[in-house]
């Protein structure tokens, strides 16, 4: 009989050797196989040659910042960690391996195979959150050479849309400024369930406020908010079908026997008031039936759709009528979406249309009332409507968020460069696709000003780079471009997040919101040059005079002669 499981532990969960206990990943369908075939016909071939136990260096990073910026955040670092310390094929997952690979490979691999886990492997990496640049390995993975090459597929996989997202999370709230609140509303647009849920989480890592995601609310604590649709507002037809008119007033001392005559006292108020007169005429009942019903479910948390029918001559009146009967009972309205139209100037007029509302009624900072817009925003619009000006307190942003419209990969990629101690370089006629060898270290040098400078890579053994030492940085592949630096303060940027079984010390994994409070915080810390949308500066990335030797040798090594006939 074929054995049951031979996973982890009985709850699935893999307790490490400082014995906190580490998930498995979010998303079940992350396993071991959960990679490409030819990582297992790689393994196998490794195992034939004898070579599979021989130590392997890969470095994990991007050659090109993507939307067009000069910044990147590192996210999916948790997913990847919780992939490793559970890293364990089933039986059934051996045998699905066995019936995949051909006839001819021998048994003694699939006993290998039953015996892999990554208690041999080692993962550096940059915190979860950090912003990062090209070429600047994001994780160094270290181990046996068959194994690492198992989980290059899944952590690529982890780390590229993850990192996307979250970049374009932070380039919305980066245009949107840190005053207004970002909400995610992509689920329905996403790339299916798992696209949906890393959206969520990786959106709000960036730095929006919350996400209509109820399931990404409940699996990482993000805060969930909505609003309302169209379809409440349509399906109602008219004030008769509201049959419970009653409202308790908010401190319970009274009750609104009819909060519906109440509405409309207040809606005929403001139609003849001094200000307002003839703004708008019959504004619409089904709207209104429907903005009563919705404010008699929540009357603490009232906010209203108002572009189903006419915005400024129906909308925006009877939101203003529901809100005022509600400030009579001691409630509060939230405030309005809009969905539809010229954003900015819909926004400004309903501002016009609120203050008025407070001037006339002496209703204390109704003028303040929350304006939320919707609608196939993206960077470009929230630029555009800054540019004209507007009053929206609050972005919704689905389709252009969820989706990366403006970039559909980041193009990680993961490279040898090290075996058994020997570097290893992989050489491309572009430049930007020579791998830069070694296993390394990686540095954050600090300016005068708190500003980050460069982020500089030397060999393993290299003495690091000291505060108030001079350093010659240079490009790795340009023989001009270098540069003096001495540091105000050195950052070393890969932890160990990973120790294997080894004693080393491991980074804990921080909550959700830590990671965000990270990234926020280091976003704001970049030179302004670097974050701005039109042409900003490169960011310099560089290598030791030293590494850049190194580099330079084993490119001339590998590279063969060509012969001129
Ligand atoms: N002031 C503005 N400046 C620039 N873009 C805007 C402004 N206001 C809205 N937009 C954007 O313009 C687009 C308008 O979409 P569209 O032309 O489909 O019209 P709509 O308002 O959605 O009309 P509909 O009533 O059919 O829903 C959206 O992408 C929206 O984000
Ligand atoms: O526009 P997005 O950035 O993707 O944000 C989410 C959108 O989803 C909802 O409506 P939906 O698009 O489903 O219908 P509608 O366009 O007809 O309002 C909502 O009203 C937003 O408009
Ligand atoms: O709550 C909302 O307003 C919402 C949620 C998802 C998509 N569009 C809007
Ligand atoms: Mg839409």
């Amino acid at each position: 009989m074929e054995e049951k499981s031979n996973g982890p532990k009985e709850d699935g969960n893999r307790r490490t050797n400082n014995n906190t206990v580490i998930p498995g990943p979010t998303n079940p369908m992350v396993t071991p196989l959960l990679s490409d075939l030819y990582q297992f016909t790689m393994a196998y071939a490794y195992w034939k040659a004898g070579k599979h136990n021989e130590r392997a260096v890969f470095d994990l990073y991007f050659r090109k910042n993507p939307f067009g910026g000069e910044y990147t955040i590192f996210a999916g670092l948790e997913e990847c960690i919780r992939l490793i310390a559970n890293f364990k094929f089933t039986a059934e997952e051996i045998a699905f391996i066995r019936s995949s690979l051909p006839k001819t490979c021998e048994d003694g691999f699939y006993d290998y195979l039953r015996g892999v886990d990554c208690s041999d492997v080692k993962v550096y990496a940059v915190p979860e959150g950090s912003v990062a640049f090209p070429k600047v390995p994001l994780m160094r993975v270290e181990g046996p050479i068959a194994v690492v090459q198992l989980v290059e597929t899944p952590f690529l996989n982890l780390i590229n849309y993850a990192s996307l997202v979250a970049t374009n999370s932070a380039r919305h709230r980066f245009v949107a400024g840190k005053s207004k609140v970002l909400l995610e509303f992509g689920l329905r647009r996403a790339q299916g369930p798992d696209g949906g849920i890393g959206a969520s989480k990786y959106s709000y890592m960036g730095g929006f406020d919350a996400t209509s995601n109820v399931e990404a609310g409940r699996l990482f604590g993000i805060p969930i908010k909505g609003t309302h649709s169209h379809a409440f507002v349509s399906s109602f037809m008219s004030l008769d079908e509201i049959m419970e008119k009653s409202l308790q007033s908010r401190d319970g001392s009274s009750t609104c026997e009819d909060f519906v005559s109440l509405v409309q006292t207040w809606l005929s108020k403001i139609k003849w008031s001094h200000l307002i007169q003839g703004i708008f005429g019959e504004t619409n009942e089904s709207e209104l039936a429907a903005f009563i019903s919705y404010a008699l479910a929540f009357p603490n948390d009232f906010l209203a759709l108002v572009d189903t029918y006419d915005v400024m001559r129906s909308g925006i009146p009877n939101f203003c009528a529901v809100a005022l009967a509600l400030n009579d009972l001691g409630y509060k309205a939230l405030g309005i979406r809009l969905d539809s139209g010229d954003l900015a100037y819909l926004s400004c007029e309903t501002r016009k249309f609120f203050r008025t509302i407070e001037k006339e009624f002496g209703v204390p900072d109704f003028g303040k009332m929350g304006i939320t817009a919707s609608n196939d925003l993206n960077e470009e619009t929230l630029d555009a409507l800054n540019k004209q000006g507007h009053e929206v307190d609050a972005f919704g942003i689905g389709t252009y968020l969820v989706t990366c419209y403006a970039q559909a990969a980041l193009g990680c990629v993961f490279k040898l460069v090290e075996i058994n101690n020997q570097p290893r370089i992989k050489l491309s006629e572009d430049v930007s696709k020579v791998s830069i060898p070694c296993k390394k270290r990686c540095y954050r040098l600090y300016g005068k000003e708190g500003y980050p400078l460069v982020d500089i890579m030397t060999g393993e053994n290299e003495p690091p780079p000291k505060v108030a030492e001079r350093i010659l940085c240079r490009h790795p592949f340009s023989e001009s471009k270098r540069a003096y630096v001495v540091p105000q303060r050195v950052e070393e940027l890969l932890k160990c997040f990973w120790p294997g079984s080894s004693d080393g010390a491991r980074e804990e994994l921080p909550s959700l919101k830590e990671i965000r409070d990270r990234c926020i915080q280091q976003l704001e810390q970049m030179r302004p040059d670097h974050m701005r949308r039109l042409n900003p500066t490169p960011y310099k990335v560089s290598v030791s005079a030293k590494l850049y030797d190194f580099i330079h040798f084993l490119w001339l090594n590998e590279a063969p002669v060509g012969e001129l006939q």
